[in-house]
């Protein structure tokens, strides 16, 4: 059985670049850029005012001047005003552009206006305040952002701002996922007492949709020649196949033998994890590649986000995240030698350390303690013992609040 380390090394040699296209910018929140962003000008483009208020020539209020006949008032997106002398002002606002014979800013707060005149109150005015000088965010042609990142809120607003309406972003693989399992009946359905509702298929959809995939679903029986047909049909429209249950040792559990029919390579089989044990991986010669889950509904769960959302991540191109770490905050047995992935509850303390408060709930069937947690602690195989205050890696499938 292979260890956490190969399964993740072999996962990430088989990914694969799904090309690029066109979509809006303002629909393109979390997709990857596939292109090179840089400033169409320079930013600010022009002297920008960040304060309502009057523009004046410094040189003027250090010569003693405090009262500047108004000479016109000027909107962003206006026509810089022009002066003619130096105890003359602009009543400017912030957005508009510096007329070329003023250079400080000096707020409505600090000033009294009466007919026409603006009488400067604050003693301490600084040459060049209240302005965000051209260029000196970046300069045109400055590189703004690079292939591979990430499209965020902030990043949306950076495009928009250069007028890259249409954006070239990372395609997304097409991924169906198929659960399997006699004993599962639809959401709206009641099931008999010995029957459940199909969740983990949607769970798997769910965490997807978060990475901008939508992905189809396909439940099927444990029939072999059923299995066989609909894996065959898959294996032609789409680029990635995620399973959930079906590949263990029962009798019922016809997937690994499926897959092998239709030629379907095993790169691994079983990882020595829990949960997560029976997780298979393969990959067809056409390029298709097939993460077959084990069907605990914890299983499937971290195995979606650990291996799953990598391999996606490095599909894509996407700059790699950095690791998170947490402090362990109770003490802790596992005796089995498999890496265990914890579940557990995420704090920040106000010293800025991230606490783990175990929650580890009754094995990899209870899915309701899933909604109580934050992240899966990994801890290693090697160790049995793990103490309050040790440092480990921890996987996050929810947003800290
Ligand atoms: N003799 C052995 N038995 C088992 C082993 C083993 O090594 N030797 N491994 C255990 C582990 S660990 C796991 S995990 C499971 C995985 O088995 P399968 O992948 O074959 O999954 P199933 O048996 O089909 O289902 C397991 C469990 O999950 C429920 N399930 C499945 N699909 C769904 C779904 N879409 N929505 C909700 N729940 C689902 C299913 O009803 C079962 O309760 O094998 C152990 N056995
Ligand atoms: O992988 Mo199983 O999830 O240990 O129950």
């Amino acid at each position: 059985m292979i260890t956490v380390k190969e399964a993740e090394g072999l996962i990430l040699e088989n990914t694969r670049d799904y090309g690029a296209e066109i979509v809006m910018f303002d629909e393109a929140l979390g997709r990857v850029l596939a292109e090179t962003i840089k400033a169409d000008r320079d930013l600010p483009a022009f002297n920008r005012v960040t304060m309502d208020g009057i523009a004046i020539n410094y040189s003027a209020f250090e010569n003693g001047t405090r009262s500047f006949a108004i000479k016109g008032t000027q909107a962003a997106g206006a026509n810089p005003i022009e002066i003619n002398s130096e105890d003359q002002c602009v009543e400017i606002m912030t957005g508009a552009a510096m007329p070329e014979a003023v250079d400080t800013i000096i707020r409505y707060e600090d000033i009294e206006i009466k007919e026409g005149i603006a009488t400067v109150l604050a003693a301490n005015v600084k040459k060049g305040q209240n302005l965000h000088l051209k260029g000196t965010d970046k300069k045109q042609g400055d590189l703004l952002l690079s292939p591979g990142t990430t499209i965020t809120p902030a990043v949306i607003s950076l495009i928009a701002s250069v007028g890259e309406a249409e954006l070239r972003v990372k395609r997304l693989p097409r991924v169906v996922i198929i659960s399997s399992g006699d004993e599962l009946v639809e959401v709206a359905a009641t099931p008999s007492p010995y029957q459940i509702r199909r969740s983990n298929n949607y769970m798997v959809q769910a965490i997807l949709a978060r990475e901008g995939i939508k992905a189809s679903l396909i439940n099927i029986p444990d029939d072999p020649e059923v299995i066989q047909h609909h894996l065959a049909i898959c294996l032609q429209n789409y680029d990635v196949i995620l399973m959930s249950g079906g590949i263990s040792m029962g009798k019922f559990d016809h997937i690994p033998q499926a897959l092998a029919a239709l030629r379907v390579q095993q790169i691994f089989h079983k990882v020595q994890q829990r949960p997560g044990k029976p997780f298979w991986f393969g990959k067809h010669d056409n390029g298709v590649v097939v993460f077959a889950f084990p069907g605990n509904p914890v299983a499937t769960f971290m195995c979606t986000q650990r291996y799953f959302v990598p391999w996606l991540n490095a599909s894509l191109g996407k700059e790699e995240s950095k690791p998170i770490f947490a402090v362990l905050e109770s003490d802790l047995t596992f005796e089995p030698q498999l890496a265990y992935y914890l579940q557990v509850k995420l704090q920040f303390t106000g010293q800025g350390q991230l606490l783990a408060t175990p929650l580890a709930g009754n094995g990899s069937g209870d899915f309701a303690n899933l909604a109580d947690t934050d992240a899966f602690m990994e801890l290693p195989s090697e160790i049995n013992e793990f103490k309050k205050g040790e440092v480990y890696r921890v996987y996050l499938f929810n947003q800290l609040q």
